[in-house]
């Protein structure tokens, strides 16, 4: 198969279409999800200003010494704030990440029921609109996560705002990833981020038009996803997988390292995990059990007992 042929095979689905034919959209949407896990979005209507704003900052302070960096080192309970080059292992992996990240979480009121599972912020004292600039980018992909978790809805045989609950005052997180250039080449085995699924529910992706991440098919091959200038990559994670008894796929993905012609340039990506409330119970939805597909979950589980698990297995708590 030809490149060309590869990188289509993902066909992007415009999200313009969402308002004047809905279900068109969501069947559309819902297919790519149940062929891949993957879905790319065209037109999804992001502030531009917003988003390079967002990066530019982010590419300010990853550009800091080490030592100015580490000032800012996520607490093991909290997945807020920096976590330095080398530290996530992918599950079953053998070698680190070649990547270095910052995570902006949700804001809550002080005294909110959640405030001991989702603690504040961190802000950056070298770069003074650090929080404001970035959590813009945070909201706006949290806003336009509950628009697809809708079509995803739709698509299922839900009624249209069965997400709403479920997300509200969700644990989502917002990364700004840093794979640094690599001049020299880096140690053998290691890459950009080794295979794995994401924990969470979905994924909204931003900046993989830098190419390197690829999504392992059905039948063990892996796809290289590099979408047109301007769409959003979209994946499923292992909470929706879980809770659609494994109607809609979480698909391994990795990050490639740079062909040599681009080894010298850094890669900036930024994604959304879209994360459901502490509290809601993971629960395999009726609509997705069937006589060929019975269920896989006895038990629920809560969705902040999955993440704990989830996030000792690489390496981050
Ligand atoms: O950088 C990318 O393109 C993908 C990152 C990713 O898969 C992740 O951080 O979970
Ligand atoms: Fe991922």
């Amino acid at each position: 198969m030809s490149l060309d042929a590869v990188v289509s095979a993902i066909a992007p689905v415009s999200m313009s279409q969402r308002e004047n034919a809905p279900e068109a959209f969501a069947k559309e949407l819902g297919e790519s999800f149940k062929r891949y896990g993957f879905a790319v979005l065209a037109d999804h209507g992001l502030d531009q200003n917003v988003l390079d704003t967002a990066l530019e900052r982010t590419k300010t302070f990853f550009a800091m010494s080490d030592v100015e960096k580490a000032k800012y080192k996520h607490t093991p309970e909290g997945q807020r704030g920096y976590f330095p080059f080398g530290q996530e292992i992918a599950k079953d992996a053998k070698h680190v990440d070649l990547k270095e990240f910052w995570h902006i979480a949700r804001d809550l009121p002080e005294g909110h029921p959640y405030s001991d599972i989702m603690p504040p912020n961190i802000s950056i004292d070298e770069i003074p609109d650090w929080h404001q600039q970035t959590y813009a980018m945070f909201e706006a992909l949290d806003q336009l996560g509950l628009k697809v978790l809708s079509s995803i809805a739709i698509y299922l045989g839900l009624e249209e705002n069965w997400f709403d609950d479920a997300m509200r005052d969700g644990n989502s997180i917002l990364r700004m990833l840093h794979y640094p250039a690599q001049e020299t080449p880096p140690p053998e085995g290691s890459v950009r981020a080794a295979e794995h699924g994401d924990i969470n529910v979905i994924t909204l992706l931003l900046g993989a038009e830098e190419g390197g991440l690829e999504v392992k098919d059905r039948d063990g091959l892996w796809l290289p996803i590099t979408p047109p200038a301007g769409c959003l990559v979209v994946n499923v994670g292992d909470m929706l997988e879980r809770l659609t008894n494994h109607i809609l796929p979480s698909t391994l993905h990795r990050v490639v390292n740079p062909k040599p012609e681009r080894s010298k340039f850094a890669r900036y990506s930024t994604p959304f995990f879209a994360h459901f409330r502490p509290d809601f119970e993971i629960k395999t939805l009726e609509t997705c059990i069937s006589d060929e597909n019975p269920n896989r979950y006895e038990q629920s589980i809560s969705a902040n007992d999955f993440l704990l698990q989830r996030l000792k297995e690489i390496g981050l708590i």
